[in-house]
C-alpha cells in the first residue's frame, strides 16, 4: 500500500479543474496502454465538482468514453432518479453528456430494485464486480485504475463511518450500511479491502468543513476511528485538498508549495 501525498490547491474550483485535468491524463493513458480505463466515482460535493469540472473541459474529447468502465464507491439506498442518490447527481453532473457504454456504466442497485433490501443488494454489487474480476486482480474486484473518494466532516469514506460495522468489514468487498449518521441510513458501500485493491485512491477534500477531518485522517489515526486514514491505492494515495481543507494539518505535512 502506498503512502499518501498530498496536493493542495488555492480553492476548491482550482481543485475541482486540476483534478479533473489529472483523471482525464490518467484516463487516456489506461486507454492508451491497455485499451480501456476503469474508474469508481463518489458521490458528495467535490465529487460531483470534479465531475462538474471534467464536462466543462475542452480535453474531455481525448476520452475514448466508450471504453471508460465506471463503478461507483456507495451509494445512497434510495429508488432510481432519486435526486440524493450518487448516480443521479454523476448523470447531471457528467454522465449524461458524454457517450458512456451503457454496459461498462455499473450503478448500485436502487431501493426499488430487484433487491429485497440493501443486504441482498449490496451482494448483487459484490456479484457484478467479481464477475469483472480477471485472474490478475485482487480481492475479488477489477483492478481499479482510479478510485475516487470524498471525504465527510467526520472522516467518513464512500459509506464507511467511524466505528459502524463497514469499516471494520475485512473479507467481503461491499456491506450493506443500516443507521448511516449521514442520511439516508441505508447506503451501499466498498469496503476498504475492496478500496485498497485500486491502483491509484485519489481524495478530495475541499472546504473548511474538511479541515479537522484531513488533519485527523493524515496524523495516524485509526481507520477504525477515521476511515479515511485506511483509504490507501496500491500504486498511489493522493490526497488532493484545497487551502481551506489543508489549513489544520500539521505544519510537517504540508507540501513545500503552501507550507
Ligand atoms: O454521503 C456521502 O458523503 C460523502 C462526502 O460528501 P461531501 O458532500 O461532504 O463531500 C461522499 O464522499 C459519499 O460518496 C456520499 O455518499
Amino acid at each position: 500500500m502506498s503512502a499518501p501525498q498530498l496536493v493542495v490547491h488555492r480553492d476548491k474550483e482550482l481543485m475541482a479543474q486540476a483534478a479533473a485535468a489529472r483523471l482525464i491524463t490518467r484516463i487516456v493513458d489506461a486507454q492508451s496502454s491497455r485499451g480501456t480505463a476503469s474508474v469508481v466515482l463518489t458521490g458528495g460535493r467535490n465529487g460531483n465538482g470534479l465531475l462538474a469540472a471534467l464536462g466543462a473541459s475542452k480535453a474531455r474529447d481525448a476520452i475514448d468514453w466508450s471504453r471508460l468502465d465506471l463503478w461507483w464507491g456507495d451509494e445512497r439506498f434510495l429508488p432510481e432518479g432519486d435526486p440524493e442518490r450518487n448516480a443521479t447527481q454523476a448523470r447531471e453532473a457528467l454522465l449524461d453528456a458524454v457517450p458512456l457504454d451503457p454496459g461498462r456504466v455499473h450503478t448500485m442497485p436502487a431501493s426499488d430494485g430487484a433487491h429485497a433490501d440493501v443486504d441482498a443488494a449490496a451482494e448483487a454489487y459484490a456479484r457484478e464486480l467479481a464477475a469483472a474480476a480477471g485472474p490478475e486482480d485482487h480481492s475479488g474486484v477489477p483492478g481499479f485504475d482510479v478510485l475516487l473518494l470524498g471525504v465527510g466532516p467526520d472522516t467518513h469514506v464512500a459509506s464507511l463511518f467511524p466505528e459502524l460495522p463497514g469499516v471494520r468489514e475485512r473479507e467481503r468487498t461491499v456491506v450493506g450500511v443500516h443507521g448511516a449518521p449521514k442520511p439516508p441510513p441505508l447506503r451501499v458501500s466498498l469496503t476498504l479491502p475492496a478500496i485498497r485493491a485500486a491502483r491509484e485512491v485519489w481524495l478530495l477534500a475541499a472546504g473548511d468543513d474538511k479541515a479537522n477531518a484531513a488533519a485527523i485522517a493524515l496524523s495516524g489515526a485509526g481507520e477504525i476511528q477515521a476511515p479515511a486514514a485506511g483509504a490507501r491505492g496500491r500504486a498511489r494515495t493522493l490526497w488532493l485538498l484545497d487551502r481551506a481543507a489543508a489549513s489544520q494539518l500539521p505544519v510537517e505535512l504540508r507540501p513545500p508549495a503552501v507550507a
